[in-house]
């Protein structure tokens, strides 16, 4: 339980209304270790208040048509952008990610879903065909499913929740979002926002809390036919199973084992510091990070030698120093799950090259009991090795060499996962030839983590189900209907 001094208390947002309730959940800075915010522990009860809302409010958002909604869209992103500051600030003290990172990445992104969908939700076409012969004309039409359960991680916290919310009330549903108990903050920031933007009170409702009580209360609730996942897979096994009686349909946005190949004749000068930064980026807590890198042997010793001075020259500190390039890890259990992976390796032979029980860190005294750690390079481990199989999800990289472009394709492929991967070389022939043979749902050549929104993101394999997008996220968040005239 925390001290006496002022906490920030959150509030479930269910019809247009700031709601208190019974029982709430310690939220901790990762900078410091301290708890700063109380967040509610939310079940079955307001679960039951939301969909209710939901209801009340879908037939006249539905009804609106999507200029309409489009409108709204746009107002809620500038009312968005002109508040960037305080909820990048909100940001980095709720997830420990730098201010840097939280300014141009997280909530920029925030802006631009909103943007983005308010644009795109007014330029989907529907199919029609002509059967003459039976003077028959086919068409079809797309309709919202009506209450969207959204459900997001403690990564990237407002930038998914609102790469669902943006083109689930685009579309015309009415949503529950329930974002991670370890970052409610900017969520509800958010709902601060909506009733200005011209949100109409039951459209979107927020209500916080754990997984297991209000997650799986919202997941198995009769009322929504839909839930929008982003998280880990033991999490979407289980919701996969509490939606099945239900007939739910779902998507599923899950972990990552991302490879980085690097050919002899990749550009050294790009290639290192963007690998770096897809490494350790956002401490590594990012589904789309590099977690292995694959080096051609001629140039593995310069590549190695080249990772690990850039690696030690990213500077690990306090969120709210601008100069910081890492904060903290969202957790302490989080921390010490990554800081395990690293003793497993060195357990098994592996030499750790910089970070982790390799180099001091050095903070600031208030950050002495938050949840640092270094960037942290490993070598000379096996494929078979549990930190060359599993994800991370932390400042942790393996990398190994290969031969041939053959072997190396077999070997980033022989994983669970199929999220994304980098491919390095300057020949235009090879990165579509192993672009186009990687079991990845994303590759980026020659760069990392450029979004293009409109085309379908997600992975194959164990990273999920279903992808996201213009176009994706629109057929998920709404049901087809094939029409015919008999004339
Ligand atoms: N593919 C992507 O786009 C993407 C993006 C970000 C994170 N991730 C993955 O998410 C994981 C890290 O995020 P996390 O630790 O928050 O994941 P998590 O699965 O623990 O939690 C994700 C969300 O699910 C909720 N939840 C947990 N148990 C639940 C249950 N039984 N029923 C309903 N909801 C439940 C959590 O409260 C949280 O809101 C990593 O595996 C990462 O790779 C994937
Ligand atoms: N869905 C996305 C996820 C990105 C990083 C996840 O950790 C996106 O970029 O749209």
């Amino acid at each position: 339980m925390a001290g006496t001094r002022a906490l920030l208390m959150l509030e479930n947002f269910i019809d247009g209304k700031f709601l208190p309730c019974d029982s709430y959940l310690d939220s901790y800075d990762p900078s410091t270790g301290e708890v700063y915010c109380r967040v509610p522990d939310s079940g079955k009860a307001e679960v039951a208040a939301a969909v209710a809302a939901a209801r009340a409010a879908f037939p006249g958002w539905s009804a609106r048509s999507p200029q309409e909604r489009s409108q709204v869209l746009l107002r809620l992103a500038d009312l968005l952008e002109q508040s960037l500051e305080e909820f990048a600030v909100a940001e980095s003290r709720d997830q420990g990610k730098t201010i840097t990172l939280a300014r141009t990445m997280d909530i920029p992104r925030s802006v631009q879903n909103f943007r983005f969908f308010a644009s795109s939700i007014l330029h989907h076409t529907s199919q029609c065909t002509q059967m003459d012969h039976a003077g028959c004309l086919h068409y079809t039409v797309r309709e919202p499913v009506g209450i969207a359960g959204l459900i997001s991680p403690w990564n990237l916290p407002l930038y998914l929740l609102t790469w669902k919310i943006a083109p689930a009330i685009a579309a015309g549903n009415t949503v529950i979002a329930k974002p991670s108990e370890l970052t409610s903050v900017t969520a509800w920031m958010l709902c601060q926002l909506l009733q200005k933007a011209g949100v109409p009170p039951g459209v979107v409702n927020i209500v916080f809390g754990t997984g297991p009580r209000v997650g799986e209360a919202l997941v198995s609730h009769p009322e929504v036919p839909v839930i929008s996942f982003t998280g880990s897979q033991p999490t979407a096994e289980r919701i996969t199973q509490l939606s099945a009686p239900h007939c739910k349909k779902l998507s599923l946005e899950l972990g990552g084992k991302n490879p980085a190949i690097i050919f002899e004749d990749a550009n050294l000068e790009e290639c290192v510091p963007t690998t770096v930064r897809s490494s350790f980026a956002n401490q590594g807590e990012i589904c789309l990070c590099t977690s292995r890198i694959f080096v051609q042997k001629s140039i593995y010793s310069e590549f190695l030698k080249k990772f690990v001075e850039a690696t030690r020259m990213w500077k690990v500190g306090s969120p709210a120093d601008p100069s910081a390039s890492m904060g903290a890890l969202i957790s302490k259990a989080h921390l010490e799950k990554v800081r395990r992976y690293v003793k497993i390796a060195r357990a098994e032979g592996a030499r750790i090259l910089c970070g982790e029980g390799v180099d001091r860190l050095s903070l600031p005294p208030g950050n002495r009991a938050g949840y640092f750690m270094l960037p942290t390079v490993i070598t000379d481990i096996k494929d078979e090795s549990r930190c060359m199989k599993e994800e991370i999800f932390g400042p942790v990289t393996c990398v190994v060499p290969f031969d041939s472009e053959e072997e190396v394709v077999k070997r980033a492929n022989s994983v669970q996962y199929g999220l994304a991967a980098t491919v390095w070389s300057s020949n235009v022939g090879r990165v579509h030839r192993v672009a186009k043979k990687l079991q990845s749902g994303l590759v980026w050549t020659n760069c990392w983590l450029i979004r293009e929104l409109n085309l379908p993101f997600g992975g194959m394999k164990s990273s999920g189900v279903g992808r996201e997008g213009a176009k994706d996220s629109y057929e998920f968040f709404t049901e087809s209907k094939t029409i015919t005239i008999k004339h």
